[in-house]
């Protein structure tokens, strides 16, 4: 059993399975140039960030209607809650559906749809992140941000993704300012391929109040020490990390030294479909891998809650269900 907890980073177009791909594909009538599910599964053997995103990209083709995102990200949130999800903040990639000629009310719609009923329908309540994508110019960000605004759709915050060197978090700092005029919540990867550096830019020009991945963060001991006194939190994704070779294999990953430093770490799924696992299975994955102890895993489910913008009240009453679950799991308890 998992312990109760959040997911805070997490890709929706990172949820479809190769199966949900074809099924689309099917009943958008969209070509695909794989032979069959295997062969697509076969692709899914990344050498960087950018063997991954061309993939990824790739498949979106086969999302077309408010309907196809919506049932997306039904699914997800149904996986998530059978792993012990009681909250998600999941980001969304509205350029790279843009781009291909889809509306931005179709792909609203049937996202917000679904994370509406969520609550109700998986217990699992819900935030919708806004990614844009960094590699293109931050004036297309700001006019989609200022489109998104305009439909009213309620969106939680920004963050910012895809290919990360060579675009600086400092690119989008108008960006972030129109979003915290807006009372939008800023975060952003970085230093996932990135220098230390794109951290520091997260932090000083962005303002952001999470760093999604931050694992290269260890290069820079007064980085470091910044994220610890601030108590900035960290989205590591650690099957994510291994399949895009930012680390070797789990063994090596820094999740427990980062625990160990002080760190204010989460364990997330980043894209579950492409990456091996859920937040559960990632979790269970780098708890064998890294003999992480009970206690690593109660603090990795109470920092997900803490590093939330969820409410207080909220946050309290899943601290608690925390509690219970652990003392429940513990030598001597009632599971
Ligand atoms: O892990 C990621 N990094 C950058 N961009 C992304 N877009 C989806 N997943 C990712
Ligand atoms: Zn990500």
């Amino acid at each position: 059993m998992t312990l109760p907890c959040a997911e805070l980073h997490l890709h929706l177009e990172g949820t479809l399975e190769p199966e949900t791909i074809f099924a689309l594909a099917e009943r958008n009538r969209v070509t695909l140039p794989y032979a069959d599910v295997a062969d697509l599964a076969r692709r899914y053997d990344f050498t960087d960030l950018q063997s991954f995103l061309d993939l990824y990209y790739a498949n979106m083709a086969t999302l077309r209607t408010a309907e196809d995102f919506a049932d997306m990200t039904t699914a997800y949130l149904a996986r998530a809650a059978a792993g012990g999800v009681r909250h998600a903040e999941v980001f969304l990639d509205p350029q790279a559906h843009l781009d291909r000629g889809i509306a931005l009310e179709t792909v609203l719609e049937g996202v917000s749809t679904a994370l509406a009923s969520s609550e109700r329908e998986h217990g699992v309540s819900t935030g919708l992140l806004i990614a844009f994508l960094r590699d293109l110019d931050a004036e297309y960000a700001l006019r989609t941000l200022d489109r998104i605004l305009a439909l009213g759709t309620p969106i939680l915050g920004i963050g910012l993704d895809s290919a990360e060197v060579g675009h600086p978090p400092s690119k989008f700092a108008a960006v972030y300012d129109r979003a915290r005029a807006e009372g939008l919540h800023c975060v952003a990867h970085a230093g996932e391929e990135g220098p230390p550096s794109y951290i520091w830019e997260a932090l000083d020009v962005l303002r952001v109040e999470r760093v999604d991945h931050g694992v290269r963060c260890l290069e820079d001991d007064r980085l470091v020490d910044r994220l610890v006194a601030e108590r900035i939190p960290l989205t590591v994704c650690p099957l994510s990390n291994v399949r895009l070779r930012v680390v070797p294999d789990l063994a090596a990953h820094p999740l427990r030294e980062m625990l160990r430093r002080g760190l204010h770490v989460t364990v997330n799924s980043d894209d579950p479909a492409y990456f091996g696992g859920y937040l559960d299975d990632n979790v269970g994955a780098t708890a064998r891998a890294l003999d992480l102890t009970p206690a690593d895993l109660r603090e990795l489910a109470e920092n997900s809650i803490e590093a939330s913008f969820l409410d207080r009240t909220r946050k309290n009453d899943l601290l608690a269900e925390i509690e219970a679950a652990a003392e429940a799991m513990a030598p001597g308890g009632s599971r």
